[in-house]
């Protein structure tokens, strides 16, 4: 390799590392005008030989030029919708659904809770490790390919944190406004006598739906994952609290309030404790995704196709047989 590949290379490690300590761990250990330092070293090095850019360069975060449209995308697992309970007696209800489904039963059922984050659900394909494509979940079905803005937020990945990467993985996840940059977002827009947005879940959904990706980049956006699709080529947890711990090792955005709870009582003590925190989370959430963390008891509980709520066959009577 020729000491300018080096060089090269080098920065580049050195950026993704620093970018993740700021990004996903909150934790910087260089000044900003440190790493602004080295990114314009390596934006240098790369004009100075464009036949050494790579894709998944940290300078390769924000796309060149505004889309016309956006393609579509098929998800090869659906990004079913999720079930709502709005009491403890409708959570019991799940529960005992549960149970009678399952035959043999563990004594105690152990769930993985997450905060309900309200954001937008998007799907990131890594391949080999490199982020290669990202989708909003659409109608769960088909949804829109937003790969250039998906790039442009600091805290998701170009490239997976490990020399052995799987085939492919897919990361699910919730892409959300913290508060904070809502607000200064808006004022902004106001001083400007620009459009303001009505909360963070729409200025979310506005700033992901941009054609132009350096609109996108300049909007705070964060991911928190909360699962996983297709994944390839590796040998995955048995609980999707492990598999969430995985991504966690592979620098990909977890959230910090994710909690494994034993036993119903647990998971209804975790449901209290995230209402009473929830105005100082610092983003908005609308309740908790409560889940079995066995995949293999997930596997034998299955999915329930989704039939609209908003739609009814109203039917006429089965006929008699007609009689000519
Ligand atoms: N919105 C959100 O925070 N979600 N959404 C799920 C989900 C949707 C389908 C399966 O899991 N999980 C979490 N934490």
């Amino acid at each position: 390799m020729t000491d300018i590949s080096n060089q090269i290379n080098t920065l580049r490690k050195t950026l993704r590392h620093h970018e993740y300590l700021y990004h996903v761990l909150d934790a910087p250990e260089i000044p900003d005008s440190e790493y602004d330092r080295l990114f314009h070293q390596l934006k240098a090095l790369e004009q100075q030989h464009p036949e050494l850019i790579m894709p998944d360069s940290p300078t390769q975060r924000v796309g060149a030029k505004p889309l016309s449209s956006f393609a579509q995308v098929t998800h090869e697992i659906p990004m079913l919708s999720l079930d709502n309970a709005f009491s403890d007696e409708e959570f019991y209800a799940f529960v005992k659904r549960i149970q009678d489904r399952l035959i043999a039963l563990p004594e105690k059922l152990e769930f993985c809770c997450e905060p309900k984050l309200d954001g937008l659900a998007v799907s990131i394909l890594y391949v080999n490790g490199v982020l290669t494509q990202a989708a909003t979940r659409g109608d769960g079905t088909t949804g829109e390919d937003i790969t250039l803005n998906i790039r442009t937020i600091r805290n998701i990945p170009l490239q997976l944190f490990t020399d052995n990467p799987p085939a492919r993985l897919e990361v699910r996840g919730e892409v959300f406004m913290p508060q904070a940059g809502f607000n200064k977002l808006n004022e902004t827009a106001l001083a400007k006598g620009e459009k303001t947005f009505a909360n963070p879940r729409n200025a979310a959904a506005g700033s992901l739906r941009q054609l132009d990706p350096k609109i996108t980049s300049q909007r705070p956006l964060t991911l928190n994952a909360y699962g996983i699709g297709v994944a390839e080529g590796v040998e995955l947890p048995d609980t999707h609290y492990g598999r969430l711990q995985w991504l966690k090792s592979l620098g990909i955005p977890v959230n910090p309030e994710i909690q494994l709870c034993d036993g119903v009582e647990n998971v209804l003590k975790f449901y209290r404790t995230i209402q009473q925190k929830r105005p100082n989370l610092g983003y908005d959430i609308d309740g908790t995704v409560l889940k079995i963390n066995s995949i293999p008891l997930q596997e034998r509980l299955g999915f329930i196709s989704k039939a609209p709520r908003w739609a009814i066959a109203y039917k006429f009577p089965a006929q008699e047989e007609m009689t000519i």
